[in-house]
């Protein structure tokens, strides 16, 4: 991966950990481009899904880091934006899975679902794996057709 670009995102439910996972990640490197919010008001997960898969979608970030309160909606509110293969992970084993064998480019997670610690430990697996391609490549081109 060239670029070391990265955006966060998230809803009222995650504020606290994507701050932390942001901390996290640009003392590994990164430019983190944290698009919010900052403040603690609901606010609706498709929203901030859709924006931080934008900037991967368009090139401006390499990858993301979305998180809510399970990490399941802000995922299927990127999942919707061309370009943008997601996954929801609470373990380190699917996190490096979902880069080695699925090309992810966004990691969703849930703030109610696992703690501070495992949550940097999941993102530290997605951020070290990389893409294996071969076969993997051909079943990743399957998930989406290329544009007409
Ligand atoms: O996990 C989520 C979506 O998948 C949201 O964070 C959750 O639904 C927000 O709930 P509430 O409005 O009760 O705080």
């Amino acid at each position: 991966m060239t670029s070391k670009r990265i955006v966060l995102s998230s809803d009222h439910a995650a504020i606290e950990l994507r701050q932390a996972v942001a901390a996290h990640v640009a003392s590994r490197g990164w430019d983190v481009v944290d698009i919010g919010p900052t403040t603690p008001e609901s606010t609706h997960y498709p929203l901030h899904g859709q924006a931080a898969a934008e900037r991967v979608a368009s090139g401006d970030c390499a990858l993301g880091i979305i998180l809510c309160g399970t990490g399941q909606g802000i995922m299927m509110a990127a999942n919707k934006v061309p370009g943008i293969r997601c996954g929801v992970c609470s373990d380190t084993f699917s996190a490096r899975m979902i880069r080695m064998h699925n090309d992810a480019n966004i990691l969703s997670i849930g703030a109610r679902v696992v703690g501070e610690g495992l949550a940097l430990d999941i993102v530290d697996a997605f951020l070290d794996a990389e893409f294996e391609g071969g076969r993997h490549a051909t079943r990743v081109a399957m998930i989406e057709p290329a544009p007409a």
